[in-house]
């Protein structure tokens, strides 16, 4: 019998893991990627998903040739504006009083990897609504930490859904992975059957 090969995530981001467990797929491995995510000069939210997503795959699958390979990049836009993952208060605090009262997108970049090297990427983008935030608000959420690691410093999946009045668009993908779209990957490259999930 032809054993299928093995599934790689090449993530570090637990939402990622659980997200896929969410649909019934368990990677074989965690191969979390070490690339420089920072944006190069002038590039648009969109491309710059896709390129780390794509970037990150690549990364691992050059060591994990004969695996499939799934990465991820996730990006909070303002505009044209790239917002940073908030690492600490004073960035997060940016963040929300950026994001507050208006409208943004959130893209997240795709990519998988076959073995043999086929990458297939896309990009799905959300578009999300925050209302105005009080700073009796703004602090209480800033005193949870949940900011921590995340796109745009807030997590939607916590008690920013909050903050959250109305979403367009994938929410799995604001979490960190896109679940429709990248089923749509595992089985355009052979490794979920048409005839299961
Ligand atoms: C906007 C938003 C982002 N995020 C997270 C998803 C991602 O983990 C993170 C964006 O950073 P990413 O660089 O996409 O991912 P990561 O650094 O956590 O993990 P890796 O690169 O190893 O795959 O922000 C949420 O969890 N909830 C949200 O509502």
């Amino acid at each position: 019998m032809r054993t299928r090969p093995p599934l790689i995530l090449a993530s570090a981001s637990p939402r990622r893991l659980d997200l896929l467990a969410q649909i019934g797929i368990t990677p074989d491995e965690v191969v979390p990627a070490d690339i420089d995510e920072t944006p190069a000069r002038g590039e648009l939210p969109r491309p710059h998903a896709q390129r780390l997503a794509q970037d990150k795959c690549r990364a691992v699958a050059a060591s994990h040739p004969d695996a499939f390979v799934l990465a991820a990049d996730t990006v909070v836009a303002a505009g044209r504006r790239i917002l940073p993952k908030a690492e600490d208060e004073a960035t997060a605090r940016r963040c929300l009083a950026l994001l507050a009262g208006r409208n943004h997108r959130v893209f997240t970049g795709i990519a998988l990897s076959a073995p043999g090297g086929t990458v297939s990427a896309r990009v799905i983008e959300a578009r999300v609504r925050m209302k105005r935030l009080s700073q009796a608000e703004t602090d209480a959420y800033i005193k949870s930490g949940e900011w921590h690691g995340k796109a745009g410093g807030y997590a939607i999946q916590g008690r920013a859904a909050a903050f959250i009045p109305a979403i367009t668009g994938s929410y799995s993908g604001v979490v960190g992975l896109p679940l429709a779209e990248t089923l749509d990957l595992l089985r355009g490259a052979g490794y979920v059957a048409e005839s299961t999930h």
